[in-house]
């Protein structure tokens, strides 16, 4: 099973009004086009929160530190695991973020964020996610690679577990 990343920076006040999370458009690679958080794959030997510190300066040149875990996603491709996706948020960065080949930054209200330019489960958990929540999910997809071509079926989702 592939094992990937997502960090999710966070800035302003916790009200949903005021607070932005910075998101990416992706320009290359799964999901390329659609909005997420920085994050890829991890590279042998290198920890899953190591993988989302290295991701997030190379995506988007941000230096990210005191990760908090958030949730821990399996992705199924026709009954069988395909991904591992260990999900982080932060408040604490340093630099401006800066667009890549792999990626354009963006900061977004979390009030604001543009499901519908994503992948179809991100609804299901990324407002949980924002709001300080911890989730472990299982989505299901059917009909062959790529897996961000095929079609997203179903879901289980265990919130406020200890990561
Ligand atoms: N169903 C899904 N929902 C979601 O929100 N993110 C998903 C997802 N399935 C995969 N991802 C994310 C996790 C991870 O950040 C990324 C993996 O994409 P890639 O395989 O393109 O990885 P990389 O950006 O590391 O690419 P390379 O640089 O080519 O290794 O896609």
């Amino acid at each position: 099973m592939i094992e990937a990343t997502l960090c999710f920076p966070l800035r302003g006040h916790d009200a949903e009004i005021d607070c932005e999370v910075l998101l990416i458009e992706k320009r290359r690679g799964l999901g390329e086009g659609w909005y997420n958080g920085p994050g890829g794959k991890c590279e042998p030997g290198e920890t899953p929160r190591e993988c989302a510190i290295r991701e997030t300066r190379e995506e988007v040149g941000l230096e990210v530190t005191d990760l908090e875990k958030a949730g821990e996603l399996t992705f199924l491709l026709d009954d069988e695991g395909h991904t591992v996706c260990h999900v982080y948020r932060t408040r604490s960065f340093d630099g401006q973020p800066t667009s890549s080949e792999e990626a354009h930054p963006e900061w977004v209200s979390v009030g604001n964020v543009p499901y519908d330019q994503m992948w179809a489960d991100d609804r299901l958990w990324l407002p949980g996610v924002l709001e300080g929540k911890t989730v472990v999910g299982e989505f299901r997809f059917e009909g062959g690679e790529p897996l961000d071509e095929a079609e997203f079926v179903d879901h289980d989702l265990e919130w406020d577990v200890s990561l």
